[in-house]
């Protein structure tokens, strides 16, 4: 399919994917329609500054929650393709902030499809689902004991240990209201192509990351810390849970993602988007100082004497039936050898340069947490898809971003 002279409504259009995604598009000659709330404060949002593109989105002011103000913008748009990205997406919001969470993402999602349905226009509509829906996924026996002795019981049982890389039909086990949102988010999606036939299709993106991501998620945390403390501006990195594992990818595979899913995804199926490896909290801090200048030695937890040298060695060896790229310390944590917790209160890092400070921060841990995700991507790969960047790419680009002062928070 050639995207030249579609029509594409993008809902979450300045956000950090949308922004991305509308370039892309834009760039291969379709028309980008995008949903935007109204601004009180008149300002223009800067990811569709920073991808240039401010003069070439039409925008469309108009609430998720206003199913006329939908209606009116599917009217506009007359869109072949919508690919449906706003929401609330960050995980520790929907702690404090459920019911909104709920609104945006699975009313918000609801309204959306009715507006389709009312105006009876018949686009491919992609939906933005999320490696979240997951949840609890258990990696190993000892995890899965640990887990059952905290909660009581694992539910539905895992059928298979490790339940990764982790494939669409793994369980959902949603460890926050944020992924009981886009659970229901998913499932008014897939009942919509049953029930009437709608051509919608679900992704599952894991995490997606880049230059501009939005400053609260962790990897943005870390690269604008670590490029704060090369220029002096900070004396220590604070962080929350090091140990979970995430499956990064950067925003660029995803959007390509995205657009085969529109293209030749299935209506009423479910796709993972992802790496097909998984790295530490911890590796991402590491590996950061690692390309930011710093030549790291060995790692010691602030208490309780936890030492491990050369922790950012390459280990691409197979784990989980998989070759990937990690570091030795992964390894090491995947394996059980070493856990982080937050009566370590830090980690030292020993580098060429002196000791730079890793402080535990308890404020920033979750009151309860996916462990590890790492997709399972053949079912998207048969469509064509293909990861192509690697973990340092994501980490590059993210430091480059916090190079610029103005960027730095
Ligand atoms: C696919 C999925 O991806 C994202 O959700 P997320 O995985 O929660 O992303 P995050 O970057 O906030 O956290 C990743 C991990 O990092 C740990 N962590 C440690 N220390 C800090 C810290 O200081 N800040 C944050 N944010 N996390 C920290 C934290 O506990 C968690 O285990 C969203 O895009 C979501 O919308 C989505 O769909």
């Amino acid at each position: 399919m050639s995207w030249n002279d579609r029509n594409v409504l993008i809902t979450g259009v300045s956000g950090f994917v949308g922004s991305y995604l509308a370039k892309y598009l834009i760039d291969q000659g379709a028309n980008v329609y995008g949903l935007i709330r109204r601004r009180a404060d008149g300002r223009i949002p800067k990811n569709l500054v920073d991808r240039g593109i401010y003069n070439e989105v039409k925008l469309i002011e108009a609430d998720l929650l206003d199913l006329a103000g939908l209606a009116n913008a599917i009217d506009e748009a007359q869109p072949d393709v919508i690919f449906h990205l706003a929401a609330q997406s960050f995980v520790p919001r929907s702690f404090t902030h459920p019911l909104e969470t709920f609104q945006i993402n699975t009313l918000g999602t609801a309204n959306l499809l009715e507006a389709v349905r009312v105006k009876d226009y018949d686009p491919t509509i992609v939906f933005a689902g999320s490696s979240e829906e997951y949840g609890l996924v258990i990696s190993s026996e000892e995890q899965y004991n640990r887990v059952k002795a905290k909660y009581g019981h694992v539910s539905p049982e895992p059928e298979r240990i490790p339940e990764v890389p982790i494939n669409e039909g793994n369980p959902l086990r949603p460890m926050s209201p944020y992924a009981v949102s886009k659970i229901h988010g998913e499932y008014i999606f897939r009942n919509y192509y049953y029930t009437y036939g709608m051509k919608t299709i679900v992704s599952r993106g894991f995490n997606h990351e880049g230059a501009g991501r939005g400053i609260m998620f962790v990897t943005s945390v870390v690269t604008n810390q670590v490029m704060k403390y090369k220029f002096g501006e900070t004396d220590k990195i604070l962080i929350g849970n090091v140990n979970a594992f995430r499956d990064w990818s950067h925003v660029m595979d995803i959007v390509r993602g995205y657009c085969l899913l529109a293209e030749k995804g299935r209506p009423g199926d479910v796709y993972n988007q992802g790496s097909m490896r998984t790295n530490s909290v911890m590796s991402y801090i590491l590996l950061s100082l690692e390309q930011a200048g710093w030549k790291i030695e060995k790692i010691e937890t602030m208490k309780n004497n936890k030492v491990v040298e050369n922790p950012t060695e390459i280990d691409d060896s197979e784990m989980f039936g998989v070759k990937f790229e990690k570091t030795k310390l992964d390894r090491m944590m995947l394996e059980n050898e070493i856990e982080f917790t937050i009566e370590d209160e830090g980690v030292w890092v020993h580098t060429d340069k002196g000791k730079i400070p890793v402080v535990f921060d308890p404020n920033r841990f979750r009151p309860s947490e996916v462990p590890i995700l790492m997709a399972d991507t053949r079912k998207i790969q048969k469509l064509g898809f293909k990861a192509e960047h690697r973990l340092t790419d994501i980490i590059r680009d993210q430091l480059n971003y916090f190079l610029r002062p103005e960027n730095r928070v």
